[in-house]
């Protein structure tokens, strides 16, 4: 069986879950989903103070060598055990969840496109756009709600980081997409990838 490997990048709060989460929700089992967010390294020595200080927009602070090896060993046809990240805890969580290859395997995340050897395994590239203003407004309402965020955190880490390092290393990479979207909700990219995954299923050994 080929493995056709589909990368979803774009900068924090653009809606790639958005849309990512749309296509594993209507191809279920038959796809598998991978998050960069979930190689964040693990940082067990440092302090919740050190951790919160992190860098986490920067290439660095992602074990992005561990995702560059799971993806080989999928396409090989074996399991990974893939790390799983707890946002609360800005850390590593002790559990795995095991992941089993699969014709289609979509990779999400801010970065994925600014490492050479993921843009080079990838055989779709795929960028979500939106303006910075909804991006930060979106990205302080999820934090909160689900990442254990205060909004005065939010903003400082935005402004140190988030906002810079998107510029340095996200928004560049939109240059290297087969496809840019306005959006994470819009309906014909959906269907126009809806469309492409199934052709892609129904031919398990063509590249
Ligand atoms: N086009 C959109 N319009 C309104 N809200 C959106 C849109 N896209 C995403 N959202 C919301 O914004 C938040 C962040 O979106 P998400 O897909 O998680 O972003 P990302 O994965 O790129 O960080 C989520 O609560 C999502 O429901
Ligand atoms: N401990 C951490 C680790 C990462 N982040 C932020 O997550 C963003 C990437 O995830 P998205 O789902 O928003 O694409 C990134 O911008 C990091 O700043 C964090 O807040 N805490």
């Amino acid at each position: 069986m080929k493995t056709t490997i589909i990368g979803i990048a774009g900068g924090s709060g653009s809606g790639k879950s958005t849309f990512t989460n749309r296509l594993k929700n209507f191809f279920g089992e038959n796809i598998t989903v991978i998050y960069h967010d979930n190689y964040y390294r693990a940082n067990d020595k440092l302090s919740m103070e050190e951790r919160r200080k992190i860098n986490y927009d920067h290439p660095q602070a992602l074990e992005t060598d561990l995702l560059v090896k799971h993806l080989e060993k999928l396409k090989a046809g074996k399991s990974i055990k893939c790390p799983v990240y707890d946002f609360t805890q800005h850390n590593r969580s002790d559990k795995t969840i095991t992941i089993h290859p699969s014709r289609v395997i979509v990779v999400e995340g801010i970065l994925i496109f600014q490492d050479e050897r993921l843009r080079d395994a990838f055989d779709i590239k795929i960028f979500v756009e939106a303006d910075a203003d909804e991006r930060i407004l979106r990205r302080v309402v999820r934090d909160m709600d689900e990442r254990g965020r205060e909004l005065q955190d939010i903003i400082e880490h935005y402004l140190a980081t988030v906002k810079p390092m998107h510029y340095l290393y996200v928004e560049p990479t939109r240059n290297v997409a087969d496809i840019v979207l306005n959006s994470g909700l819009n309906d014909v990219a959906f269907d126009v990838m809806k469309t492409k995954i199934e052709s892609i299923l129904e031919n398990p050994d063509e590249d």
